[in-house]
């Protein structure tokens, strides 16, 4: 396993193309993510980020190239078995029903959408669940029924839930999109949280200003070509923005976190 620069590679894409109905929606797209490293994947609508996520969480195999999650090879191994590696936050994740926060929760640890006829949590589970709510800042809520949920409470359970599964690797998919100004803040604040722990990441977002400060890497995508690499302070740049986006963009970095306007 590729161990340069120190950490061991938990995803490695190389030379991955993507091609649907005809379309290549991803070219030639490479690059590595370590132990601990916290990735953001940036470009405009369109670009190839959920492709390059789905790639990433084992949801779909390249047309040409590889795709290395965790040491095994997308193509040699069954997905199934990557997928209980990643937690994996969408905020679009499918729910049916009313379950509590802490159901799931719970969901994390089953690796399942609802929790499973007759499966019953240990005491151990429920510990976790509830110290993982904790953390989030969600105590409050832990018997609430999903429904009544705010859009930005729901983002920070499903970061829960994510972890309840001790994942190896953390794929985030516009977490913050649709929150509010207090409510985006409080999620970003618990994602830089989980850099204490190390969790090594891989963020997808549109905006500047919903990067965490803790974000140690990005990846520019412009019509499913990688435009710029590896770590985020050579790479957020003005000049690799607006390449990256064909638009005239100034970036700034205001104690630690990032902004960007029209540049004049
Ligand atoms: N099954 C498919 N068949 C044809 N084209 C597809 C298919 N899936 C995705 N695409 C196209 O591939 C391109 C990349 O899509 P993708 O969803 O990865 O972009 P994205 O960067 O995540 O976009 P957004 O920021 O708008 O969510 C888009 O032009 C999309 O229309």
């Amino acid at each position: 396993m590729d161990r340069s620069n120190g950490g061991q590679a938990v995803l490695a894409l190389n030379a991955v193309t993507f091609r649907r109905n005809g379309i290549q929606i991803l070219d030639g797209v490479d690059f590595t993510v370590r132990t601990g490293e916290r990735w953001a994947l940036l470009g405009e609508n369109g670009a190839g980020k959920s492709t390059i996520l789905s790639l990433c969480g084992g949801l779909a195999h390249p047309s040409s190239g590889t795709v290395d999650i965790l040491g095994h090879r997308v193509g040699r191994v069954d997905l199934r078995e990557i997928r209980c590696l990643i937690g994996h936050v969408n905020p679009r994740h499918p729910l049916r029903g009313a379950p509590s926060v802490t159901e799931v929760v719970l969901t994390g640890i089953t690796g399942t959408i609802e929790l499973p006829m007759r499966w019953e949590p240990t005491d151990t589970d429920l510990k976790k669940a509830h110290s993982l709510i904790t953390d989030i800042g969600l105590d409050s809520h832990r018997e609430a029924p999903w429904p009544t949920l705010s859009q930005g409470e729901r983002g920070r359970a499903l970061i829960a839930r994510a972890l309840a599964g001790d994942p190896q690797l953390l794929l985030l998919d516009e977490p913050t999109t649709g929150l509010d100004l207090a409510a985006r803040e409080r999620l970003l604040e618990t994602l830089d949280g989980l850099a204490e722990s190390n969790v090594t990441s891989l963020l997808v977002t549109h905006h500047l200003e919903e990067l965490p400060a803790t974000t140690t890497h990005a990846a520019l995508i412009r019509q499913g070509t990688l435009t710029a690499a590896g770590p985020v302070k050579q790479v957020v740049t003005s000049e690799n923005i607006s390449k990256a986006f064909d638009y005239p963009i100034r970036v700034t970095r205001d104690e630690g976190r990032w902004g960007a306007r029209r540049s004049r």
